[in-house]
Formats: C-alpha cells, structure tokens, sequence
C-alpha cells in the first residue's frame, strides 16, 4: 500500500521524505521489521522505541513514524506525529481496510465479569449458528484455534490483523474484553464496535489510573466508539454514571440489573451451590434460564450476555440454550476436589469486590470452614496498599483461616506485599499465616483442612504460570492440590 494511503486521515507534524512509496508491513517492535516497512517508535513504559530506529532501518524499514526530533539517514521517510500509539491505531486500521466494518464487534469492559460474560455470549451466538471469535484474557479464538495473548486487548496493530483473519475466515461475530489500558493507551482507537457491554467498576489498576474518576473514564471510552448497542449494569454506581453520559448517543440504551429498574432483568431467582434458575423478562419475552455457576455474580454475567443476545435478535429458546451449555469455566468457582462437603475450589477473584463476591457466595454452602489461600496483585505503591489492605479486610472478615502467599510478585518483593497483608490482617483480626511460597501455602491449607471445609484458592484462575521477577515459571494449581491430597488418605478415594 502507498504511505499516503497508509497515513490517510492520520494527525502528523511533519514529513520528509517520498510519500509515494510503497508500504510491505508496519512494526511497532524493530525485531519484526523487514524489508520496506513502516517502523513506528513507541515511547514506552520500561525503554524508549526511538533507542531502536537505527536497528529498524537496518532491518529494511522504508519509513518511520515518530514524536521525537530526530536526525534520520538520508532516503527514509519520517513523520512526526503527537502521539505516536495513536498513530499505530490509525494506520493499522488503514493498512488493513478497516476490518472491523465487516465484522460484529461485541466489546465488553468493566473492572469484573468480562471472561465469563464472554463464555455465555460465545455459547449463545454458537447456538445461533454464528461463527464465533473472541479476543481476552484466555487469548484470541479463531475457529476454536487458540492464539496466546501478550496483553487483554492486544496492541492495535495486532488486533487489526485479528479482526481481518477473522473476516477472511468468515467469522461473523469477535466478542473482546476491552481493557482499561487498551482504551488508555489507544489499541482499540479506529475500531468500530456494535455493542460495548460495560459489567462493573471496582477499585483495580489504579497504578495506571491514579484514581477511580480517571479509571471509569478510561473505561467509559468505549461506549465513544459503539454504533448499535450500549448494554450497561443498572445496578452498578458506575454503571448509572455512564447511563446518563451515553443515553443521548445514537447507539440504543439496553440496561440489566437485579435491584434496579431494567430492561433485562431476573425474577424468581433460586440460588444453589452448582447454579441457580431464574426467570429473565426481556421486551422480547419470559423464559425460564439455568446457570451453572453459583452466585449473583453469574446471574449479572448470564444477564449481560443475554442482554447482548437480544440486541442481536436472538430468540429467546435459542438464548436460554446457550446460556445452560456452558457447563463451567475454567478457573472460575471452579470445584477442582469435591468428597461430600469437603471441597477444594480454584477462582480467578483477584479484586477485592470479586473476593467479596466470590467469598459470600460460597459461604451458605460451606458447612466447616473457609480456608482462603489468596495473595495480591500489585504492585509496591500507594494504590497497591489499597488493594492489599482491601483484600486483608475482606479475607479477615469471610475466611475462617487465611492463607497470605504469592500473586505473580512480577519485579515488585513479595515480601514487602506479604508484610503488608499481615498488618491489615492484624488490624481486621483475621487468623491467618503466611507462606513466601505459594505452592507451600496450598499444601499447608490442605494439610489443616478437615472434613467439613472448604478451601478457596483465589488469584490464579486459569493461569498455569507464577511470575517472579522476569521469569514465568510453570504452576499448575491442581496439580500441587492432588499431590497434596495424598498425604490425606480419607480424601483421595474419588474426586
Ligand atoms: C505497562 C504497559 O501497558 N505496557 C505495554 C506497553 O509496553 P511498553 O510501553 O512498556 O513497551 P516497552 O518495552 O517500553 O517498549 C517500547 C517500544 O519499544 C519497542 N522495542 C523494544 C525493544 C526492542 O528491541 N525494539 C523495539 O522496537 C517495543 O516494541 C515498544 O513498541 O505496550 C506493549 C505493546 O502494546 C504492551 O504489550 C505492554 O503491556 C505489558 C506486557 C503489560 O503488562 N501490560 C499490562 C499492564 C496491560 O496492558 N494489561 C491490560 C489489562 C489486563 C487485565 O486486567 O485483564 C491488558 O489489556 O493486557
Ligand atoms: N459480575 C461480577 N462482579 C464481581 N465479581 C465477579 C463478577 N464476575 C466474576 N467475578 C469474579 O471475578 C473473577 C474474574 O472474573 P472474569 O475473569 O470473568 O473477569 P475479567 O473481567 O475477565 O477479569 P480480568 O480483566 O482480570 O481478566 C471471577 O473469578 C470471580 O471471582
């Protein structure tokens, strides 16, 4: 493609150079450049992408763009642009025919509940016959090939090439957690999305943030760039903040909500530990619905989906079809030791508003104790004490016996989080011990756990990785449960 095609509709400073070359590719990392393409230099968070504008014109890059005044080698074009991340979206989206005009983008955001919410979306429009996409967390999903995620929501460029193999593929619809960082930092600029379904806000990624106004702005920028649909949780703060910020836009207003009046909403709700049934009133219809995930929290996340289903004109047998085949998440209230009331669970709640949730939904059932086995996310500064002191109170109040250990420490000393924990424990009168090791921290909660009990491993969900300073080192959770079952013999006989 010519570079003025390329940078069509692109905001730049100045040019040098021919304009009317043509373009191979775009690279915004100068290991991935070849031969005539067009480098963007990305001032990042650990180094500075300028550093490497020589080793990409060594590699063959034809033009650069960048926002730094910088003497570059004589035949090269150059465009400085303000920004230079949005610059990236601008011409990836260009470059590629700005795929997501084909497509049925569903965007999901919100601090909890956008990977299960995606499941139940997926299923429903797999029950309509649709071919599914999905882009998040677990990683991107393209005709049930599973593509490992560096980030949520990848960098634009990345993400403009999934949306286009979705369509040469014939995918009709890509549902997408869309990240807070991702809208910040302008990986989803220049994409359409029919819907954007917003599920929560709770306090999280405040080390980016700085505070939750600037977090829920973050989030609230999705729903600038939906054209259909905007799918809100009536019943969050948040939630009625953004209703009244997107009610005037073009796209429809569709709310969900248990306690507030809503458009999609739950009646004769039966809660149980394996599920709960509830009749969900749409303007559509009624219908009876079964989730098999325990708890309000998947009555909200089943809510949403079907909210989403409905603004696509899904009938409502097909809805109620989808919703019941999801059998259960990976990660998620995931029950991975069952022997009558003796239950070892294994959850993704690494929020204190999702340990909440997570933790007073499971205690009705539990007939002993709760074991919780948990740690914290983040990192060393201000905000992050927050969360850990949030977390603490949370574990103190809920949990019989807390188990404080490692989260993905990543650079930050997991000792000084661990520290951290134990004094707010301290303040909440928790009970509590605490294991550097988290493997040990599991293996001491299954030894002191007796017949009646239920442990609560939260944090790692799906993952089967810790990461310790730059290293990711495999640790799969049920694996170190059933190898810790052994030294208990009543347990093992069956799962
Ligand atoms: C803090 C943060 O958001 N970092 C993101 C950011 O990286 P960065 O700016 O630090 O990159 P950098 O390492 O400083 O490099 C700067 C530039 O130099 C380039 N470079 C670097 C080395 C080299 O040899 N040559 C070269 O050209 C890099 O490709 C880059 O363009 O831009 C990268 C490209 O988009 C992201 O992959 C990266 O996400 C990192 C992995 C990350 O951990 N991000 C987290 C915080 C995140 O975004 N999380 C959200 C939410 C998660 C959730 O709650 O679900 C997500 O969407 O994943
Ligand atoms: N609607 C909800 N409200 C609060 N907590 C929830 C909700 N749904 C799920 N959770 C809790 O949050 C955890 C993470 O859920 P899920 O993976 O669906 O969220 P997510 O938004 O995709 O999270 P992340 O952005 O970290 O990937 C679950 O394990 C559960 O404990």
């Amino acid at each position: 493609m010519l570079l003025t095609s390329v940078v069509q509709d692109m905001e730049f400073n100045k040019i040098k150079g021919n304009m009317e070359m043509d373009i191979t590719g775009i690279a915004y990392d100068s290991r991935e450049v070849v031969e005539g393409s067009l480098f963007v230099a990305i001032s990042g968070f650990s180094v500075d992408g300028h550093r490497f504008i020589n080793k990409a014109i060594e590699q063959g890059a034809a033009a650069i763009i960048l926002e730094k005044e910088i003497e570059i080698t004589e035949g090269i074009a150059v465009l400085q642009v303000p920004n230079s991340r949005n610059a990236l979206a601008r011409i990836s989206a260009n470059f590629y025919n700005n795929p997501t005009d084909q497509l049925n983008v569903i965007g999901l955001t919100g601090t909890n509940g956008k990977t299960s919410t995606t499941y139940f979306i997926k299923s429903i429009f797999e029950q309509a016959n649709q071919s599914v996409g999905s882009i998040g967390t677990i990683g991107t999903m393209i005709n049930n090939k599973l593509i490992q995620n560096k980030n949520t929501t990848p960098e634009s460029l990345n993400l403009q090439q999934f949306f286009t193999k979705m369509n040469d593929t014939k995918v009709d619809s890509c549902i997408m957690e869309v990240s807070s960082h991702a809208l910040n930092l302008d990986r989803v600029a220049y994409s359409k999305f029919n819907i954007g379904i917003f599920t929560n806000l709770s306090p999280d990624h405040l080390e980016l943030h700085k505070n939750m106004e600037e977090y829920f702005f973050a989030k609230a920028k999705l729903f600038e760039l939906t054209s259909d649909f905007n799918v809100i949780n009536v019943d969050d703060e948040y939630g009625q903040k953004l209703i009244n910020i997107v009610k005037v836009r073009q796209a429809k207003l569709i709310t969900y909500g248990i306690e507030n009046s809503a458009d999609i909403f739950p009646t004769d709700i039966e809660y149980t530990f394996e599920g709960t049934t509830y009749t969900v009133n749409t303007p559509a219809g009624s219908i009876r619905m079964k989730v098999n995930l325990p708890g309000a929290i998947y009555v909200y996340n089943s809510l949403a989906a079907i909210a989403c289903a409905y603004c696509n004109d899904i009938p409502l047998s097909v809805i109620q079809k989808g919703i019941q085949e999801v059998g259960g998440i990976d990660g998620r209230m995931e029950v991975v030791y069952r022997q009558k009331d003796y239950k070892i669970m294994v959850d993704f709640s690494h929020t204190e508003d999702a340990l909440e949730k997570a933790l007073t939904t499971i205690k009705p059932y539990v007939k002993g104790r709760i074991i919780l086995v948990f740690g914290v996310y983040a990192d060393t500064s201000e905000s992050g004490r927050d969360k850990r002191y949030g977390m603490a109170r949370v574990a103190s109040e809920y949990a019989d016996l807390s188990i404080v250990t490692s989260d993905n420490p990543k650079q930050h000393d997991p000792n000084v989080i661990i520290e951290e924990i134990a004094g707010a424990m301290d303040e909440h009168q928790g009970d509590y011990k605490t294991f550097l090791d988290r493997k040990e921290a599991i293996e001491y909660a299954v030894e002191v756990s007796n017949e009646n009990d239920t442990i609560f491993i939260a944090g790692k969900g799906h993952e089967r990785t810790q990461i310790i300073g730059d290293q990711e080192i495999p640790f799969n959770e049920s694996e170190i449960i059933f190898e810790a079952l052994k030294s208990k013999k009543y347990f093992v006989k069956s799962k």
